[in-house]
């Protein structure tokens, strides 16, 4: 209604015949009713723009936020289920001139839920299954990924090539990296005093005990309370280690010791035979399709797959194990991965396994136990310490795999692969995947044939693009990673080419 009809109305209304006293009181306020809609209507435009406004620039906003952040939001879908302890806090910062010219980005599988089933072509006329098992670390299962003849002919050709054993009962060199260690007692019971309350508890010198440090020797609970008993290193009993007691328990001490007792394959952080085959033009048919499959597999470029590490096939005979382990190692700045050590040219005091990805295929199906487990697949946190609790250790696959939260079976042409890395957001290679740790269950009945291929790729993107310039620094120890192997038996080194 406009303010000249307004007017009119009331004019009619002054000469109405009614002659009602009320007449004059209500055309004032009728009149004043008429103009507070025409206030009200304008100023319910006025805030209907103001807020339609409002939710234009939020809209913005918004989009500009997601773009910004799309980066980080890559990174923690990769983990679908990204949790507190998984903050990284180089993927906030913004990108170097090294990483903006980066043309590779690593492509990740979604794995949308655990159970969650996608067809994969893997070989032409045939679609496979891939079900994903966890999302923590990201872990995928297909099966019927080899044929029987291919889990045959590998087989075949790991045997026709000889085993070696996959970890030596002593290692050389081991006193030489407790002097490069260059760390006092006091330095190192500090260390391992983890609540930094002056004395050791078992499961404080445990936890710093099963890694390979120790001749590689995997150590009970029990077999600790025997050592104190046996260096008598608990002088007062009560099962807790003084600076003045730990001293005792010096690595030579320790060493003597289990020298005297000896120590069975069993107690071995693994007790397997592996080999090597190479995998790149003339090798044997089934070994270059297998390659080829595994590209498909994981989209990644071929020149990543090529030049990693040649196929190893592990025979687990009854009573063999593999306790839990990652498959790589945290990167720091000061760690080099094996694989770009020689073209990386700076010289870095620690050295790792760099597989962004492990493909396990099992090459038959086990009678008893060998499942592969995953210990803390899921979990909601992660905690190095709780792996080791009241005496159980998640770790020991010999005695705990029952309460490992995922367990594989190991079926004859299946494989199952996962990413021992994070993304870093931004298509490349983040931090180590603390829920990929893994160990191979003991075998109980029968003989148990596995083949890892690792694909390896470096952290630092700099050095892996300097690596792939540089084909011929492939480290010769992967063909005949054993030293004796390298020397003495240099036919099986050779042999790789023929087969
Ligand atoms: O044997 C298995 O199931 C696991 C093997 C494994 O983790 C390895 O060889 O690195
Ligand atoms: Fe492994």
């Amino acid at each position: 209604m406009t303010d000249n009809q307004e007017t009119q109305d009331a004019a009619a209304e002054d000469t109405s015949p009614s002659g009602s006293a009320t007449l004059p009181l209500r055309q004032p306020c009728e009149r004043l009713s008429c103009h507070k809609s025409s206030v009200c209507s304008r100023s319910y435009f006025v805030v209907v723009m103001v807020f339609f406004h409002v939710y234009i620039i939020n809209v913005i906003a918004l989009l500009f936020y997601v773009h910004y952040n799309s980066g980080q939001e890559d990174a923690s879908r990769s983990r679908d289920a990204p949790s507190s302890g998984h903050q990284r806090p180089e993927s906030r910062r913004p990108p170097s001139k090294d990483e903006l010219q980066r043309d590779i980005s690593l492509p990740r599988i979604e794995g949308i839920r655990v159970g969650h089933v996608q067809k994969v072509s893997l070989v032409s006329g045939r679609l496979h299954e891939m079900r994903t098992l966890s999302l923590k670390p990201l872990l995928f299962e297909i099966p019927g990924f080899l044929s029987e003849d291919e889990c045959r002919v590998v087989m075949q050709l790991a045997q026709l090539k000889g085993l070696m054993e996959s970890q030596l009962m002593v290692q050389d060199g081991q006193e030489e990296l407790a002097r490069e260690l260059n760390l006092s007692p006091e330095e190192i019971f500090n260390l391992l005093d983890i609540n930094q309350d002056g004395q050791l508890q078992l499961h404080e010198v445990y936890v710093s005990l099963w890694t390979e440090r120790h001749n590689g020797i995997w150590l009970t609970p029990e077999n600790l309370r025997e050592i104190y008993a046996g260096l008598k290193a608990d002088k007062d009993g009560n099962g807790l280690l003084s600076l003045e007691e730990f001293r005792l328990l010096s690595n030579d001490a320790f060493q003597r010791f289990l020298l005297q007792r000896g120590v069975k394959r069993s107690q071995l952080v693994r007790n397997s035979r592996h080999t090597w085959l190479y995998q790149g033009k003339g090798a044997h048919q089934v070994l270059q399709d297998i390659k080829e499959r595994v590209i498909r597999l994981t989209r990644l470029p071929p020149t990543l797959v090529d030049l990693s590490e040649p196929l190893q096939v592990v025979r687990y005979e009854e009573g063999g194990h593999y306790h839990a382990h990652h498959d790589s190692g945290p990167v720091y700045p000061e760690t080099a991965c094996t694989h770009t050590r020689l073209a990386a040219n700076a010289s870095t005091p620690f050295e790792t396994s760099c597989r962004y990805i492990t493909v396990l295929f099992y090459l038959n199906s086990v009678d008893g136990g060998g499942e592969t487990a995953f210990p803390v697949a899921d979990n909601r946190t992660y905690d190095e310490v709780s792996l080791i609790h009241n005496d159980v250790d998640l770790l020991d696959t010999r005695r705990n795999c029952d309460k490992s939260n995922l367990r594989v079976k190991p079926t004859k042409g299946t494989a199952v692969f996962w990413y021992n890395y994070l993304s870093d957001g931004r298509g490349w290679v983040g931090e180590q995947d603390e829920y990929a740790l893994h160990g191979g269950c003991m075998v109980t009945h029968g003989t148990k044939w596995v083949a890892n291929k690792w694909i390896n790729i470096d952290p630092d993107y700099q050095r892996q693009v300097r690596y792939q310039q540089c084909p011929h620094c492939l480290s010769p120890e992967w063909w005949c990673p054993h030293p004796a192997a390298q020397t003495s038996i240099l036919s099986w080194c050779n042999l790789d080419l023929l087969l």
